[in-house]
């Protein structure tokens, strides 16, 4: 018998077994991915309809898991089962019209013609915070258009995305073609490499951090697989000295505390202009006061739930702290709720400058930091000072503003006086290092098509 040192550490062991259960799922949805192309769309788009039914129909248990599991209010896991539901819905329908189409001939015999292919075998990579939308966001173009999909969901929150998969199932989805690998934390990696460098997977989709985005990228070059990288956001959050402050702060409300601050469209730095600041902060003040209450997310009334974890809480305390130190103003908030809970208190910043680190990145947390400015081009200029072009957010009532403004912004997401712009129907995505591609709409299901040109050449003239 061997000794034992010479097989190595057990990480090692689980690492070379997570590479193996991937491997091995990789192997069966390929086999699953030829098959279901050959099933008549009509019949691909039924399945993903009856799961969307089963996810309506299991709304309340998949809301109370996602709560549980992930920690935010109930009211918001119930809107994001919807959420969620809606890509499987809107994809069954629109995988329906995947049109090709028809161009001029070069020569008189010849016929020149286009169809959409699947692209085949596809992974994807989602995060913790929204656990069951990300996945479907994914997954539902990816089955509509007739691909497999291996997903591998945060380790934060596995048994949502198995819960909502098993629903996949028995609406006839079949399990190799969508199976679901989980893992703990320190093996994402291992799932991670297998995905990415398996040239069998053609297609790697990510949600989640920049960081991890461009491992995942350098590790899919190898193979050149096409891929979809929806990553960090510092959205901009501008109130314009013409806005209706009221609508302005109810979108802040929205953008800002929706998921406790940990998404990646939140509003990231506020914007005001000089003559409406002050207003604004104490209106925001109030709503804040008002509208936010921390606590169990089961319990009736609280809209605001713990961070997701340990390393969540104290990077959001040392973002406020780095703030102070360099001169911003506390107006609520600002600390966590107890010492080793994972609560932080809703906060308001003020006098926040560039300068400041909670300026320059994710917060991830409930912190509106505000900073003022005096003119548009400087709102402008100082919005677009960042490399994460996810989402941004404008308040104004002056149409010129809105097209100008809107067209100056260099982000692949503007809401003009909305805080809310999340939408099955509407292309998600960003520029610059926010990422690569677009999730929802027709864009988000010609991410999981190839375009294929045929020439015909006739006998005859
Ligand atoms: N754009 C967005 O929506 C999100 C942005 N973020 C940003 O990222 C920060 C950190 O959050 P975090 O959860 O750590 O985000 P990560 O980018 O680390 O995680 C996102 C997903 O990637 C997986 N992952 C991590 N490392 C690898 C790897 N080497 N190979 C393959 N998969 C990997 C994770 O698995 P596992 O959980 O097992 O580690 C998870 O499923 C946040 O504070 C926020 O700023 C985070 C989540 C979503
Ligand atoms: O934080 C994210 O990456 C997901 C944004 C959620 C949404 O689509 O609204």
């Amino acid at each position: 018998m061997l000794p034992l040192e010479t097989i190595g550490p057990l990480p090692s062991c689980i690492h070379l077994f997570c590479c193996w259960v991937g491997h091995q799922a990789v192997t069966a949805a390929t086999k699953a991915q030829r098959d279901w192309a050959r099933v008549p769309v009509k019949e691909r788009a039924q399945k993903l309809k009856r799961w969307y039914h089963l996810i309506m129909d299991n709304e309340d248990y998949l809301a109370r898991l996602m709560t549980t599991e992930q920690g935010k209010p109930l009211a918001e896991a119930r809107g994001e089962v919807a959420y969620a539901a809606s890509f499987v819905d809107w994809f069954a329908e629109e995988a329906l019209r995947q049109y090709g189409d028809t161009h001029p001939p070069g020569a008189g015999n010849e016929r020149i013609y286009t169809i959409h292919q699947p692209v085949g075998v596809c992974a994807c990579i989602t995060p913790w915070n929204f656990p069951l939308a990300m996945l479907t966001r994914k997954a539902g173009p990816a089955l509509a258009a007739g691909c497999a999909m291996l997903a591998k969901p945060a380790a934060a929150t596995p048994l949502s995305a198995q819960a909502i998969s098993a629903l996949a199932y028995e609406a006839g989805i079949p399990e190799a073609l969508f199976p679901v690998l989980t893992c703990d934390h320190e093996h994402s990696s291992a799932i991670g490499e297998e995905l990415t460098t398996n040239p069998a997977v053609r297609k790697i989709s990510f949600t989640g951090s920049t960081h991890v985005g461009s491992i995942l990228m350098k590790q899919a070059a190898g193979t050149i697989k096409r891929t979809s990288m929806e990553l960090g956001g510092n959205a901009p959050f501008i109130v314009m000295d013409d806005a209706d402050i009221p609508a302005a702060v109810d979108g802040a409300i929205k953008s800002k505390f929706r998921n406790s601050g940990q998404t990646c469209i939140c509003a990231n730095r506020f914007f005001v202009q000089d003559a409406v600041h002050d207003r604004f902060v104490q209106l925001l003040h109030d709503a804040m006061r008002e509208q936010l209450k921390l606590g169990n997310g089961l319990e009736d009334g609280v809209t605001q739930g713990p961070l997701i974890d340990e390393s969540a809480v104290q990077k959001v305390e040392e973002l406020v702290q780095d703030a102070l130190d360099k001169g911003a103003t506390l107006v609520a908030g600002g600390r966590r709720v107890e010492p080793n809970a994972w609560f932080f208190e809703p906060t308001l910043l003020t006098d926040v400058s560039s300068e400041m680190k909670i300026a320059q990145g994710e917060i991830f947390g409930p912190v509106a930091a505000i900073q003022r400015f005096s003119t548009e081009e400087e709102a402008l200029q100082r919005a677009n000072s960042t490399e994460l072009g996810l989402a941004s957010y404008l308040f104004t009532k002056d149409i010129d503003r809105v097209y100008r403004m809107s067209e100056g912004l260099e982000f692949g997401m503007v809401g003009v006086n909305t805080g809310l712009i999340s939408n099955a129907g509407a292309p998600f995505g960003g520029v610059k290092q926010a990422g690569v591609g677009r999730e929802g709409g027709s864009h988000g299901l010609h991410e999981y098509t190839e375009v294929k040109y045929i020439n015909l050449k006739l006998g005859q003239q």
